[in-house]
Parts: C-alpha cells; structure tokens; sequence
C-alpha cells in the first residue's frame, strides 16, 4: 500500500516552493527526489524546496536548536543543496504561521547562513534580518553569448555577482548559465543578476539562480543588488551612520532592502501558501529509481 508525504506549496514574490514539514527529519529527500518534486511537469513544481525540520532533529542545526526552534533545509530545484534563500526563508516563517508553530512577531529561524530574525507583521509582509553583506575585492566578469559585464562580487551568505546593464533585455532569454571570470571566484558557483535604475534608490533587477536557472525572484540577489547599487551611487551607511533604503523590482514583485549603519540588512516582502496535498511515496521511490 503506497503511503502519503505532506506537502504545501508556497512563494515569495514568485519565487515558489515545494514546502515539505518534517519536523522529527524522517523524509529521505536525496537530491533526485527534491528534483523530481521541483519538476514542473512531471511533478509538483517549483524553484526548490523548503524541508521544515526541528533544529534538534538535523545534523546540520543541532548547534543551532537553542536559538531557533525551526530549521530551513533549503534545497535548489536541480537537489543541489545552498546556503541561504532570503525568499525561502519568508515563505518557512509564513508556513509556521500557517500551522500554528509561530504568530505575528519576531522569530528565529535556522539556516545553513546562521539564524535569522524574522518579523511576521499585522499587514501580512515579512521581515528577514539578512545579516552583512562581504564584498570580496577583484573584479569579476559576467557574460552571456557575445555579451559581458563588469559585475560586483556580493555575498550574502551565498555568491552573488551583480552586474549593471543598459536595458535588463540584454542578458537574452537566460535559457543557459551565464559564464563568469575568473574561476576562482566562485568555486561553487554563482547566482548572477543583471540591473537597471529606476529613480533614486529604486532598481530592476532580473536573475539566475545556481541550481535552478531564470527565476522571477531572489531575495538574497536583491540585497546583493541592493548593496551593489549603494556603492555604485557612493552610500555606505557604515560612514554615513544613516540607513540606506533600496526598492528592488523583480519580475514577481517588489522587495525593501535597508541596510543599516551596522551593515545589518533587512528585507521585506510578501510570503504566500498557495495549497496543500499529498504526495505519492510510490510516485517519489519510482522517479528517483
Ligand atoms: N531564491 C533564493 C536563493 C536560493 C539559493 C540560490 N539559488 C543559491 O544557490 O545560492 C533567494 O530568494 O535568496
């Protein structure tokens, strides 16, 4: 008799999930099961998926359990496993809203980046304490076909590079991996964004992802962009003592970054569960064979 696994389906600005709770850590998710779930035709669909562990029940965040109940255990659409997404993390807290494990407030939520504080607010939007951003000196290139671009190197607990361009249409339909140079300064690989202006503090931004490829949305590419931008326009709230506010438009929506005098950076959006089911233990044991 083939058995059941819940799941829920969730995005942050269209930056969507396969949300699977677990909270003891007994699903086996290897990375071709996450894959096939991620599928978009053959399976549920999404740019990956958010397994929802207790801190204690992981080895990966016991050290963690302390602070923060809950443990994200992101995972890219291709099973690859990454450090952080700041969409993600918005759409966990919206799920434990959603299942009675947390309310309105502050929340500490475990990831692979650290803990981060999360703010659920009255108005639905949703808060992440990001952390600093690091940027790494050198110069970096990006490129796409005949097409390249300086680009900034920007981590945000996961690599970024961050490149200014003409008209966000340049970097062409994305259906491949931008190359970067040098190799070395991204051994495991790069998200990459390409940004335009659009008025004082206010950018457009589109991205691909590592281990997913063109999403409409990436919340920590648009603090990574948010930080590029203030160097780029000569604001470091580090000298000025003074917050600096970015809104970034994404092809899913709009995010808030403000990074503080502290290099602290908050991100604000939206987090939405879309539906719930069940899947098929036999469909997931066969598509992983
Ligand atoms: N969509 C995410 C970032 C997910 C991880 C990224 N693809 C990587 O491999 O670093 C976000 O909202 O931050």
């Amino acid at each position: 008799m083939s058995t059941r696994i819940a799941f829920l389906k969730g995005h942050g600005t269209e930056n969507d999930f396969v949300i699977v709770p677990d909270p003891e850590n007994a699903v086996e998710l290897p990375a071709a099961a996450v894959a096939a779930l991620c599928d978009r035709r053959a399976g549920i669909g999404g740019d990956g998926l958010l397994h929802v562990v207790r801190s204690a029940a992981h080895p990966e965040a016991r050290g963690m359990a302390d602070e923060a109940e809950w443990f994200m255990d992101y995972r890219n659409g291709d099973g690859s496993v990454a450090e952080m997404c700041g969409n993600g993390v918005r759409v966990f807290a919206r799920y434990l809203q959603h299942a009675g494990h947390a309310v309105e407030g502050d929340l500490a939520i475990a990831t692979r980046g650290g803990v981060k504080t999360v703010h659920i607010a009255k108005d639905g939007d949703i808060t992440v304490g990001m952390g600093r951003a690091v940027l790494p000196e050198g110069d970096v290139t990006v490129a796409v076909g005949e097409h390249s671009w300086p680009a900034r190197n920007v981590n945000m607990g996961n690599p970024h590079a961050v490149a200014f361009v003409a008209d966000l249409a340049d970097a062409g339909a994305l259906f491949t991996e931008p190359s970067f140079a040098p190799a070395a300064a991204y051994p495991d690989g790069v998200n990459v964004e390409f940004v335009v202006g659009r008025g004082p503090r206010h950018v457009a931004m589109r991205v691909h992802e590592r281990g997913v490829g063109e999403t409409r949305s990436c919340g920590t590419g648009a603090c990574a962009v948010a930080v590029a931008a203030a160097r780029r326009d000569g604001l470091d709230p580090r000298d000025t003592g003074l917050p600096v506010t970015y809104t970034v438009d994404l092809p899913g929506g709009t995010l808030v970054i403000t990074e503080h005098p502290d290099g602290e950076i908050e991100m604000t959006g939206p987090a939405v569960i879309v539906a719930e089911g069940a899947i098929e233990t036999e469909w997931l044991e066969n598509a992983v064979r």
